[in-house]
């Protein structure tokens, strides 16, 4: 597959004037500007193929805005070379606009006042869409999206899940190669998250639009992206398949066998027993490589076994680790 986005040593330093206290700082800091660097993303390299869906995961002012800001052309890097659908974002901004969809969860591109469908209109025409073109995107997106209810309504009488909805189909009218989203689902409720998520990653599938996304959500990468950049202090920290991550971590699969009557005490090679409920028998597997299999012939015949159920770690687990333990995976 083609690389459609190329981050090479790419960095971005902001220069914000010192602040000095009091009346005496304030004269100081007019006179004598002082800065601070911040190294908002240091050294970033990566490829996306197309039809990818990639999280870019981290924490607060780890630099995800000020990445995905770069790529859509918003922002020039300080070093490094960035490369989107062949191009250098910054320098082609309005080439990059037509071929890129681009979502902030928090920053609105459609008209308060006017109805949904007036703010899409604009769009038509400032991305020149056919008709056509424009007519079966409408109807797809608004199928999609559930939105025939309220496409005649003023933005600012929707809902926030509605109005995402419709930032995300305004960004998808042009039919972008990729479309970027900043915390799409951010101050949605379940609902709306779910609709949100699920039509993503239909997008991905069926249309094969590349996306990617920023998120604090693990659920948003969990369901839409089946790789994650995780970034900290504007360093790469991991780029990966989130499976890839749960090994590099050693994160551990449970395993519950439940019994028709309590069996008393078991042991099994290579599997931890971590709650034992009588009936019911909690486990950690120690390794990747032991299997389901591998458990029941450990075991023997002889139990009245009812249920055998294996479970993943959980991701917010998975992170967790990740933070406790960034030197691992240095060598993953
Ligand atoms: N225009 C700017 N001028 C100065 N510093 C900035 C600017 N934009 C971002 N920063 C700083 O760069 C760092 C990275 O910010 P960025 O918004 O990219 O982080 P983020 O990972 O998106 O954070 P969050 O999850 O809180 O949105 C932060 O320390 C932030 O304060």
């Amino acid at each position: 597959m083609t690389a459609i986005i190329a981050a090479s040593g790419v960095s971005k330093t902001f220069h914000q004037p010192k602040r000095f206290s009091g009346l005496g700082g304030a004269l100081k800091g007019l006179f004598n500007r002082e800065y601070t660097e911040i190294h908002a993303v240091a050294d970033i390299s990566f490829t996306i193929a197309a039809g990818e869906a990639v999280g870019y995961l981290g924490p607060n002012g780890a630099g995800k805005s000020t990445m995905i800001k770069m790529m859509t052309g918003i922002l020039v890097p300080s070093g490094g070379t960035l490369s989107v659908l062949g191009r250098a974002p910054h320098n082609h901004r309005m080439i990059n606009a037509a071929e890129i969809g681009v979502v902030f969860g928090q920053r609105s591109q459609l008209w308060w006042d006017l109805p949904v469908r007036d703010s899409f209109e604009v769009n038509r025409h400032i991305y020149d869409i056919p008709a056509a073109r424009y007519a079966d995107n409408l109807a797809y997106l608004s199928d999609m999206l559930a939105m025939g209810g309220y496409l005649d309504r003023p933005v600012r009488q929707l809902s926030l899940g509605q109005r995402m909805r419709a930032e995300i189909a305004m960004a998808l009218l042009h039919d972008p190669k990729i479309l970027f989203l900043d915390e799409p689902t951010i101050g949605l409720d379940v609902v709306a998250k779910d609709a949100v998520r699920k039509f993503l990653s239909k997008l991905n599938r069926e249309r094969g639009t590349t996306i990617i996304l920023t998120t604090h959500d693990l659920q948003d990468i969990e369901e839409i992206c089946p790789r994650l950049i995780m970034v900290d202090e504007g360093k790469l920290l991991f780029d990966g398949e989130v499976t890839r991550l749960r090994a590099a971590l050693g994160s551990r699969r449970r395993l519950t066998l439940t019994f028709g009557t309590d069996p008393g005490a078991i042991t099994l090679a290579g599997a931890q027993l971590v709650s034992d409920e009588g009936a019911a028998k909690h486990f950690l597997l120690d390794s990747e490589e032991i299997s389901i299999l591998n458990v029941l012939t450990e075991l023997g015949s002889g139990y009245d076994l009812s249920d055998v159920a294996l479970e993943e770690p959980d991701i917010e687990e998975v992170i967790r680790t990740f933070y406790q333990n960034k030197s691992k995976l240095a060598g993953a």
